[in-house]
């Protein structure tokens, strides 16, 4: 055990040796190892040390430069803090002042605001004032516009009308139209030879050899079988137009049976637009231009629609029994068409071996134009006569008898009563034989006067109607010869028109004196009835201001001293009717015509009471229609002298009356009445 505890003791003993090398070693190593941490710590203290003296001198230079950079900064404070307190003092100045002038201002403002306010209400006035001249402005332009717009067309249509009075100034216009072949006449042989450019036209019988075959013709224009109603129509449409100016116009178409009147003045039956004859053309122009001039002449335009008839005047657009020609006032072309069919519808006709629709009558329509210059209140009066003439064909090729023979006759007498007015104008007579026909008593205005008067020629082509083709152009050449002198407008301003008025007022006054004077003197010398006549007719004289009617014809003259009161018909177709138009009276309007026409019914009735004594009136009363001998040879003289027949064919009828009841001058019958000894 000892041993064993020796050995233990050993063991530990070795261990603890063997320990304490070891911890030498580790003492030693550590030694070494502090020796080696000690030089490092020393090299790193002397690093340090020489870096805490570097960054110790650099920290000086920087303090010193801080120090440097404080003071200037303390100076640049103290400065600053200077030019603060000096600005601070100028802004204060700065800021009263500016307070100062901010009150300034806003009194100012206020002024301001106020008187923007008044300006403001100021403008507004004057903007509601300038609108409303501008409005006041804009209107009166308006007007000036419509009326330069108006003016101007005016003008221009007057400068065009003006030219053609000049060309009218003179002669009767006189166009002729050859008709084309009908269909079912294609093939037969034609008179017209040639149509030259300026009216010229030459005829060719073919059936005669050399220069008997051949006969030229001159007129204002020829228009060929081609020509459309509008081409027609637009050569005549300034004479139209100018009614619308206050002129009187009258257009013909005269020619043989079936040659083309009624187509040029109507048209075909029921006729299109385009194929419109100068009737219907003519008004709806009337309308357009009234319509163009609304704005300076308010015009009422009335239509009347007459024939004559075996020497008889109808009214054709009345189914009444009143015998006046009605007038009726139309506004639109339909108006005119309805009118004019009906009074187409009422046309007499009759079949004759050339026409089997051939109207034996003439046809008169009439345009009334009535206008008031809205401004000057000038009024004028113009009228147009559209005449479709009765067929100037010859007796014996009509292969007519009995009725037909004599409307055949009647007319033939009213042609040549046309063609003797037309003579008689041409040559300046002091007397015009208007009252030898009613067609020239009916067309007496439009005829003489101031008229513009237009004849369509008609001609049938075929060569079959040779003879009654240059009989027509004879007449019609003869008539293109006649000079009737510049027309005239009938414009009558409005003091005129009062004047005038007064004036007939006054006339009727003092004839109203003068019966009363009359019925008085009757009644102080009931006997001496041939005295009074002597004394009456000292009263019509120069001196009496009766002479002085419109026309030369005091109003109560205008009556039928032996006819029977019933009418125009009647009026017109009695030779025994006293009633006639004086041959001066030419300056009637053809209102004033017609007027006549409705006057005379009720004179009649008058007539009788008012004068008590049948001798003395018509003594009177021939004496005031100029009935007197010397006149009245004139007449006679004027129908067989005239060298203006209508057409040889028309003379050879004439010669047969003649013949048969022998030529005597006008003569009074019991009654009174101038009778035509001729007819
Ligand atoms: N220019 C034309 N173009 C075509 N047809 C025409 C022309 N002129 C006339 N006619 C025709 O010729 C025929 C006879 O014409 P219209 O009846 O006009 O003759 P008119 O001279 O008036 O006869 P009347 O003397 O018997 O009244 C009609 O059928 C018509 O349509």
């Amino acid at each position: 055990m000892e041993e064993e505890k020796k050995k233990h003791e050993e063991q530990d003993v070795i261990r603890l040796v063997k320990e304490n090398d070891q911890i030498n070693r580790e003492k030693l190593a550590l030694k070494q190892e502090l020796e080696l941490a000690r030089k490092a710590y020393e090299d790193c203290c002397v690093k340090m040390e020489t870096k805490a003296k570097g960054a110790e001198q650099e920290l000086e230079v920087r303090l010193k430069d801080v120090m440097h950079l404080l003071t200037e900064s303390r100076k640049r404070v103290n400065e600053l803090e200077a030019y603060s307190e000096s600005k601070n003092l100028h802004w204060n100045k700065k800021e009263h002042i500016y307070q100062r002038f901010t009150e300034f201002q806003l009194g100012a403002l206020q002024e301001l605001r106020l008187a923007s306010q008044s300006i403001k209400q100021d403008i507004l006035e004057t903007q509601k004032s300038y609108l409303d001249e501008f409005h006041r402005l804009e209107k009166s332009y308006k007007t000036l516009v419509d009326a330069s717009e108006n003016y101007y067309a005016v003008v221009a249509e007057n400068r065009k009308l003006h030219n053609e009075v000049q060309e009218l100034k003179g002669n009767i216009r006189v166009y002729c139209r050859i008709r084309p072949f009908l269909p079912g006449q294609m093939g037969k042989e034609s008179t017209i030879e040639h149509i030259g450019e300026n009216g010229e036209l030459n005829v060719l019988n073919s059936s005669k050899q050399g220069k008997d075959g051949h006969q030229l013709f001159k007129f204002n224009k020829v228009y060929g079988p081609d020509t459309t109603q509008a081409e027609v129509y637009s050569d005549i449409q300034p004479l139209i137009r100018s009614v619308l100016d206050g002129y009187n116009a009258c257009i013909f178409a005269y020619g043989q049976t079936g040659s083309g009147k009624t187509y040029t003045m109507t048209g075909p039956d029921g006729a299109s637009e385009e194929e419109w004859g100068v009737n219907y053309r003519a008004l709806n122009d009337l309308f357009h231009i009234s319509q163009t001039r609304r704005k300076i002449f308010a015009y009422e335009i009335e239509l009347q629609m007459v024939e004559i008839y075996n020497e008889q005047v109808r009214d054709l657009l009345s189914s009444d029994a009143v015998p006046d020609a009605s007038l009726h006032p139309v506004k639109s072309t339909s108006d005119v068409v309805d009118l004019i069919e009906l009074g187409l519808r009422n046309r007499a006709m009759a079949a004759t071996a050339l026409n089997e629709r051939s109207s034996r009558s003439h046809s008169v329509v009439t345009i009334h134009v009535h206008g008031i210059d809205m401004k000057t209140s000038t009024s004028l009066r113009g009228s147009l006569h559209l005449v479709d003439l009765a067929g100037s064909e010859r007796v014996d090729r009509s292969e007519v008898t009995g009725d037909r023979l004599k409307e055949a006759q009647h007319i033939n007498k009213s042609l040549a009563a046309l063609g003797d007015v037309i003579f008689a104008l041409s040559q300046k007579s002091p007397h015009i034989p208007y009252r030898n026909s009613k067609l020239t008593q009916v067309l007496q205005n439009s005829l003489g006067g101031h008229a513009k008067t237009l004849m369509f020629v008609q001609l049938n082509p075929d060569l079959h109607s040779y003879a009654e083709t240059t009989s027509t152009l004879k007449f019609a050449e003869r008539v293109s010869g006649v000079e009737l002198g510049a027309a005239q407008s009938n414009k009558q301003n409005r003091e005129i028109k009062d004047l005038m008025e007064q004036v007939a007022s006054l006339k009727d006054i003092i004839a109203k004196k003068d019966e009363e004077i009359e019925r008085l003197q009757l009644l102080k010398e009931p006997k001496s009835v041939h005295q009074h006549v002597n004394s009456e007719k000292h009263v019509y004289g120069s001196s009496s201001p009766r002479k002085n009617f419109i026309g030369g014809i005091p109003p109560q003259t205008l009556k039928l001293s032996g006819g029977n009161g019933s009418g125009l018909t009647e009026a017109a177709s009695d030779h025994h009717n006293c009633l006639d138009y004086s041959d001066k009276d030419s300056e009637l309007s053809p209102r004033q015509s017609f007027d006549m026409f409705k006057h005379q019914k009720e004179p009649v009735r008058q007539s009788k009471p008012a004068r008590g004594n049948r001798g003395r009136n018509i003594s009177v009363d021939s004496e005031i229609l100029g009935f007197g001998d010397t006149e009245n040879k004139d007449t006679l003289s004027g129908i067989s002298c005239s060298g203006l027949s209508a057409g040889p064919d028309i003379d050879r009828l004439a010669e047969s009356n003649h013949s048969s009841k022998g030529v005597k001058p006008l003569e009074n019958t019991d009654n009174g009445c101038a009778k035509f000894s001729r007819f």
